[in-house]
């Protein structure tokens, strides 16, 4: 009795939550939008709660549509927040363009099925791998098995010698049948087959091996050309270290965004140093 009481009190704490704005007609983009991977992101500063201290303090860069910036930083620097940031999970004040449309304005349903982030460790619902990569039904099969090879399932495959995954294998609760490589792929599925222009990859750090890593990597090299624009979180540097630019962050501030190269020629840098430090 004593537990499903506390079941009860924290169901009614949930009630009480604050919601989100309901999606309103209003903040829907037009049907073009977003035509481009283009970020604009001006004086953004975000706190977990109202009165909590700032975590983000007077963000300002430009991603341009197609570039892969890489985030790097020390424990706590605030490279999640900013991206849970781009995508209002968190408060937020400042101004985040995407494709020349304020985010602030838009419908947030609009806005997180545009951007897709392949968390460290994607989450997925008992039922089919179908239903999870395509929830609402808006692909075929042809679809959905192109982008299945294009995110790199079936090069993992070939290199492990287990059960061949299909659109109609079974995921339990919370995908733990599955290793945390295999769910990063079908995240990445979502991002091809929703034809995203923003894409944040959010890199594991130990729970994935090198190979699977790679095929990873590739995939996203060979898919996402073009008009997308690839964030990547990063903990190892060597994943990032052909991106276009690299965002340093410290303390809830960009320290250093430009190009890799031009990065580690500054003497006393500081992606110099977190490279010397990590000895890759
Ligand atoms: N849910 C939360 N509630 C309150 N503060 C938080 C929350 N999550 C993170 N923070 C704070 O925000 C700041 C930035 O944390 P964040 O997780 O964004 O850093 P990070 O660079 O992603 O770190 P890591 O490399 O360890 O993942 C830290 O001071 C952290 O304590």
């Amino acid at each position: 009795f004593e537990v499903q009481g506390n079941s009860l009190e924290r169901l009614l704490a949930y009630i009480k939550i604050e919601h989100e704005k309901p999606a309103t007609e209003e903040g829907n983009p037009p049907a073009y939008w977003p035509a481009s991977g283009d970020l604009q992101v001006e004086g953004l500063c975000v706190r977990y709660s109202e009165d909590g201290p700032k975590v983000l303090h007077d963000i300002l860069f430009h991603i341009k549509s197609g570039e892969r910036v890489g985030i790097v930083g020390r424990t706590s620097s605030g490279k999640s927040s900013l991206t849970l940031s781009l995508l209002i999970c968190i408060p937020t004040q400042g101004s985040v363009k995407y494709n020349g449309l304020d985010t602030a304005e838009l419908n947030l349903d609009s806005l997180r099925s545009s951007i897709t982030i392949i968390p460290q460790v994607p989450e997925l619902l008992s039922g089919s791998l179908q239903a999870n990569l395509d929830p609402f039904g808006q692909y075929n099969d042809v679809e959905l098995n192109y982008a299945l090879c294009a995110a790199g399932l079936f090069a993992l495959q070939d290199k492990m010698d287990e059960g061949r995954i299909t659109l109609d294998s079974t995921i339990s609760t919370g995908g733990t049948n599955l290793s945390v490589g295999q769910r990063q792929i079908f995240a990445l599925t979502r991002a091809i087959v929703r034809k995203s222009k923003i894409l944040i990859l959010d890199e594991v750090t130990s729970a994935i091996d090198y190979k699977t890593n790679s095929i990873i990597q590739n995939s996203l090299r060979q898919e996402l050309r073009g008009d997308v624009s690839l964030i990547t979180v990063a903990h190892r540097l060597q994943t990032i270290m052909d991106a276009d630019k690299i965002m340093v962050l410290n303390a809830g501030r960009i320290v250093e965004f430009d190009s890799p190269k031009e990065l580690l020629e500054i003497e006393d840098g500081k992606l110099r140093a977190l490279v010397e430090e990590s000895g890759d």
